[in-house]
C-alpha cells in the first residue's frame, strides 16, 4: 500500500468581498457618502472580524474539505466555475493561506497555476529555470543536468536568454509546464493553464504527466474543464460544488455526475394541452439523465391522446444537431398505427447503434395521417440529449467539429487484420 502524500482535513477558505463605494446620484450625496465611508467600512470590517458571524460580504470559497492522496496517484479535480478548484490548489501550493483546517504534504511541490506564476518577469527563461530549481531545493549541478531537457520540451529555445516579460502567454505556459514537470517534484499541481497552449502541446503535456506519475511515482493534482483530458490522465477524481466536495470516486463516475449537473437537458416533453396529439415524449439515454454514452442504445417513448379513435397515424422523428443540421434522415413509421382505445396510444423507438458523436442534439417530432394528407402536429425541439464520448479512449481526443459521425471499421493487410468497433 503506497503512503499518503497529501492529507487535507477540514480545510476552509473565507474571502471577504471588497468594501465597495456607495453609488451617488447627486454631488451632495457623493459628498455625504465620502464623509460616511470610513465609518461604514470600519463597521463592516469589525463585523467581518467576528469569525462565526455570517454576513453578505463573506464568501466561503472552500468549506470543510477533507481528502487524502496517495503517492503516485493522479487526482482530477473538477467542478463548475467558482466551485473552489483554484482556491484549493492555491492553498496546497502555499500561495494563499487557509482560513482554517490542516494540510500535511510529504514532498516537494511544483505548481503551474495562473500563466506566468513562479516566473520573475525581468529574468530570462534560463535564469528562471535555475530560480525555480533552487526554490525546489535542487543543487546547481542537478539543474544543469535537467536544463537541456527542460528547454527542449518547452520548445522556446530561441528565446531562452530573453527576459520572460517578452514571452507570449503560450510561451510562458510551455516553459512553466516544462520546468514544473522536469524538476522532479514529488507533487505536481496543474491548473487549467494548459488550455492556453495549442492542442499539440497539450497532448505532449498529458503524455509527460502520465509518464511522471506512472514511471516516476509522482503525485499529480490536475484541474481542468476538459473532461477528455481528465479522463485520459486520471483514474480517480473529486467533484467540488460551492466549496464542498460533492463526490470522490472513479473518474468515469465523477465525470458522469458532473455532466449531469452542468447540462440542462430537456429530455422530456409534456404537453399540457392534452386534447389532441402528442402528450408526452421522453428520450431515454444510457445514463437516464439526458446524457448519452456513444454507442449504447437510445430509446424514445412517445404517448399521444386524441379526442376519438385515431387510425393510420404516421410519425417521423428528426434529429437536429446544435448547428441546426438534420443529422439523419427522419425516422418514419412504415406501418400504419391505429390508436383505437379512445385515441390513447404509445410508441417506442429504439436505435440500437446510434452514431451521433459528442454534442447536443434535439428532436423534432412530426405527426400526420398515413396518407400524408392530414398534418396533425409538429413539435420542434421537443426533447434533447447530449452525447458524451469520454468513456471511449482516443489518442487524438474527440473533436466535435471534426466529423458528423464515427464508424466502426476493419483494417486489413497481408499479415494483419483488426476491427475497431465503436
Ligand atoms: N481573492 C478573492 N476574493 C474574493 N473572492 C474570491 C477570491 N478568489 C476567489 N474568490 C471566490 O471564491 C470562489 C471560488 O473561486 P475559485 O477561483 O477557487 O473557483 P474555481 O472552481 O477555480 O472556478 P473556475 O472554474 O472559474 O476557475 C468564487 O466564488 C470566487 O469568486
Amino acid at each position: 500500500m503506497s503512503k499518503t502524500i497529501i492529507k487535507v482535513e477540514n480545510l476552509s477558505k473565507r474571502y471577504r468581498i471588497g468594501l465597495q463605494e456607495k453609488k451617488a446620484d447627486t454631488f451632495a450625496q457623493q459628498l455625504w457618502n465620502n464623509f460616511k465611508a470610513p465609518v461604514e467600512n470600519f463597521k463592516r470590517i469589525k463585523s467581518l472580524g467576528k469569525f462565526q458571524e455570517e454576513n453578505e460580504s463573506v464568501h466561503w470559497a472552500l468549506r470543510d474539505v477533507s481528502f487524502e492522496v496517495k503517492q503516485g496517484e493522479v487526482l482530477g479535480i473538477i467542478g463548475k466555475n467558482g466551485a473552489g478548484k483554484s482556491t484549493l490548489l492555491k492553498i496546497l501550493s502555499k500561495i494563499t493561506e487557509p482560513t482554517s483546517g490542516r494540510i500535511e504534504m510529504n514532498g516537494r511541490v511544483a505548481a503551474l497555476l495562473e500563466v506566468g506564476t513562479g516566473f520573475h518577469p525581468e529574468l530570462t527563461g534560463r535564469e528562471n529555470i535555475y530560480m525555480n530549481g533552487t526554490i525546489l531545493g535542487m543543487t546547481k549541478k542537478e539543474i544543469d543536468h535537467k536544463l537541456d531537457e527542460i528547454i527542449d520540451f518547452s520548445g522556446v529555445e530561441k528565446y531562452i536568454d530573453t527576459p520572460v516579460k517578452f514571452y507570449s502567454s503560450g510561451m510562458r505556459v510551455r516553459l512553466g509546464f516544462s520546468v514544473a514537470a522536469h524538476l522532479e517534484p514529488e507533487i505536481l499541481i496543474i491548473d487549467e493553464v494548459l488550455a492556453v497552449g495549442d492542442a499539440e502541446f497539450q497532448k505532449k503535456c498529458l503524455g509527460k504527466m502520465k509518464d511522471v506519475s506512472q514511471n516516476e511515482g509522482r503525485t499529480i493534482l490536475f484541474v481542468s474543464h476538459d473532461m477528455n483530458a481528465v479522463y485520459k490522465l486520471t483514474s480517480k477524481s473529486m467533484l467540488l460544488d460551492q466549496g464542498k466536495i460533492s463526490a470522490i470516486g472513479t473518474t468515469e463516475d465523477i465525470i458522469r455526475k458532473y455532466r449531469t449537473e452542468v447540462t440542462q437537458i430537456q429530455n422530456q416533453y409534456f404537453n399540457p394541452d392534452q386534447s389532441n396529439g402528442v402528450t408526452f415524449i421522453e428520450v431515454i439515454t444510457s445514463t437516464g439523465t439526458g446524457i448519452h454514452e456513444f454507442g449504447k442504445p437510445l430509446k424514445i417513448n412517445l404517448k399521444a391522446k386524441f379526442t376519438s379513435d385515431f387510425k393510420n397515424v404516421a410519425l417521423a422523428f428528426q434529429f437536429i444537431d446544435e448547428f441546426g443540421h438534420s443529422v439523419i434522415n427522419p425516422l418514419v413509421t412504415q406501418d400504419k398505427i391505429n390508436w383505437v382505445n379512445n385515441g390513447i396510444g404509445e410508441i417506442k423507438l429504439i436505435i440500437p447503434y446510434p452514431r451521433f458523436i459528442l454534442g447536443k442534439y434535439s428532436m423534432t417530432v412530426h405527426m400526420g395521417d398515413k396518407a400524408g394528407k392530414q398534418h396533425i402536429q409538429t413539435l420542434e425541439n421537443a426533447c434533447s440529449f447530449e452525447v458524451a464520448m469520454d468513456h471511449l479512449h482516443s489518442d487524438y481526443g474527440w473533436n466535435r467539429s471534426a466529423a458528423f459521425y464515427l464508424e466502426s471499421h476493419i483494417w486489413e493487410t497481408e499479415n494483419l487484420k483488426y476491427e475497431s468497433v465503436y
